[in-house]
């Protein structure tokens, strides 16, 4: 039976379409947010508590006042780029938080958490298919304050059963069909939507970072998921643990690379030419694939 789920970072773009799900299927969600990243009109499902992940007294109080059945925890710092100069803010935010959020649910007797992890917990790709065992080597701090996390999180079920489901995001993409909530940045960095802006905002200049990758046309490959596929693979998480499921890990991508070019393609086919690509040198932590 569905239960009270806390949801971390459930104001931000993969929470809030998450929310939706997890709120359609009977869930009775609340969202726990510092509204950093996240939108204060796109909690629509379940109330909103405003609070910070670093103030464990702001963790203990929403515990208190919910004792949720189960955590789902996409609240973190998410920007690679960002992650290889300021690596404490990612350290912190993502890897520190989640002891704190832990800590909380092994007082609360809470046994249940989805986390948000990522496929940059892998670093270079070995295969051509990124597998669950897939080698785990992360090329920037991002990717390693996530793995750290993971390894927290066996860590908490192997000496308090708490279990975890561990969701690695390839990129995720689109938004709600009925435009309910959406992808939302106050600092867009994102592809898909920089260069839907490229097409049609003409004061904009969009960029493809790297050209001579060794890829098939030299541009980076990326796995997009969209954002609806993962939101159903969570509930599915969401409602194995409730019903006793052990820990697992598992990769969420469609098995399919699309470049850059292909997807700067699409847009200029969809606007009639009207996406001017420059290029750019391969920025520094960012994998071919
Ligand atoms: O203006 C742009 C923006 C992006 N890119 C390129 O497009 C590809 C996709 O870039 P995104 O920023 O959309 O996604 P990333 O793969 O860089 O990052 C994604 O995967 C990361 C983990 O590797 C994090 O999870 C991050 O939040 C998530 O968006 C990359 O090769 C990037 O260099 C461009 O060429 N021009």
């Amino acid at each position: 039976m569905p239960g009270k789920v806390l949801v971390l970072g459930g104001a931000g773009y993969v929470g809030s379409h998450c929310c939706r799900a997890f709120s359609e299927a009977g869930w009775d969600v609340t969202v726990f947010d510092n509204l950093s990243t996240g939108w204060r009109d796109l909690v629509r499902w379940g109330k909103l508590i405003e609070g910070d992940l670093n103030s464990p007294g702001d963790i203990e109080a929403a515990f208190s006042a919910i004792k949720p059945d189960a955590v789902a925890h996409f609240a973190a710092s998410t920007l690679v780029g960002e992650s290889v100069t300021e690596p404490g803010k990612y350290y912190r935010n993502n890897t520190f938080t989640t002891l704190n959020v832990l800590d909380a649910m092994q007082r609360h007797n809470t046994r249940a958490i989805i986390f948000s992890s990522t496929c940059a917990i892998f670093g270079h790709a070995q295969t051509e298919f990124l597998a669950e065992d897939h080698p785990k080597n992360p090329i920037n701090p991002y990717g390693m304050s996530k793995l750290m996390v993971e390894q927290m999180l066996a860590g908490f079920d192997h000496a308090h059963g708490i279990r975890s489901a561990c969701l690695r995001y390839f990129n995720a993409a689109g938004a709600d069909r009925q435009a309910l909530t959406g992808e939302r940045h106050a600092c867009e960095t994102h592809l898909i939507p920089l260069a839907l802006k490229g097409a049609y905002d003409p004061g904009y200049s969009f960029t493809i970072t790297g050209t001579d990758f060794d890829t098939p046309d030299g541009t980076a490959l990326r796995d997009y998921i969209h954002v609806e596929d993962l939101a159903e693979a969570h509930l599915l998480a969401l409602n194995a643990l409730e019903q006793g499921a052990p820990s697992n890990a598992f990769n969420l991508g469609t098995g399919r690379g699309t470049s850059v070019a292909e997807i700067v393609d699409a847009v200029e086919r969809e606007r009639a030419g009207a996406c001017p690509a420059r290029s750019d040198r391969a920025a520094l932590a960012t994998p071919p694939v």
